[in-house]
């Protein structure tokens, strides 16, 4: 979890790798009209987000019903929205990948083809509450390190 550019998908992709199993970007389960509103510099609302939660929710069990581990990369920005998909899972295990401002900005600036518009920075770092004993990782290393980091953390 972490706002826009914070590397949920950079560093999912790799700890999935490195756990040999599933990943799952939410990105991939917006609607149409949610990007299409995010493209055109709107941020998405709590009404935006509650349908896309609930899908990323039935991936999450159906990741369950699967019996194996699973990392999904979600935003995730607000502590109603971690229950919403974790459902008090304990067993759900959710990673704080945050940096500075001025890095988030860097790294959504040197980014092309996605449709998040990095105008949308100041809202998603307003929008976010920093979630309290989760795993905190700071983004400035590089990706392998943080990898590393994460795996020996959730041990
Ligand atoms: N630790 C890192 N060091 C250097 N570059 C990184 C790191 N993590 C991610 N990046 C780069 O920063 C950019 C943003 O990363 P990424 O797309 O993974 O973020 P994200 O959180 O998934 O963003 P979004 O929520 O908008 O999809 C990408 O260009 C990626 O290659
Ligand atoms: O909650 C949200 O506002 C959204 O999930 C965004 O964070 C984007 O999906 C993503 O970060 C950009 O690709």
């Amino acid at each position: 979890m972490g706002v826009a550019g914070s590397g949920k998908t950079t560093i999912g992709m790799l700890l999935a790798a490195r756990l040999g199993c599933p990943f799952t970007d939410a990105d991939t389960l917006h609607s149409a009209a949610n990007k299409a509103k995010m493209a055109a510099g709107l941020p998405l609302d709590d009404a935006d987000r509650q349908p896309w939660l609930a899908s990323v929710r039935a991936a999450i069990e159906t990741a369950q019903r699967a019996g194996q581990p699973h990392v999904f990369a979600c935003s995730a920005l607000k502590a109603a929205y971690r229950d919403a998909l974790s459902q008090g899972d304990t067993a759900i295990r959710f990673v704080f990948l945050h940096g500075s401002p001025a890095l988030l900005a860097e790294r959504l600036a040197g980014r092309s083809g996605h449709f998040f518009n990095p105008a949308l920075l100041d809202s998603q770092l307003a929008t976010l509450e920093a979630p309290i004993g989760a795993l905190q990782i700071d983004i400035a290393a590089p990706p392998a390190s943080i990898v590393t980091r994460i795996l020996a953390a959730l041990q």
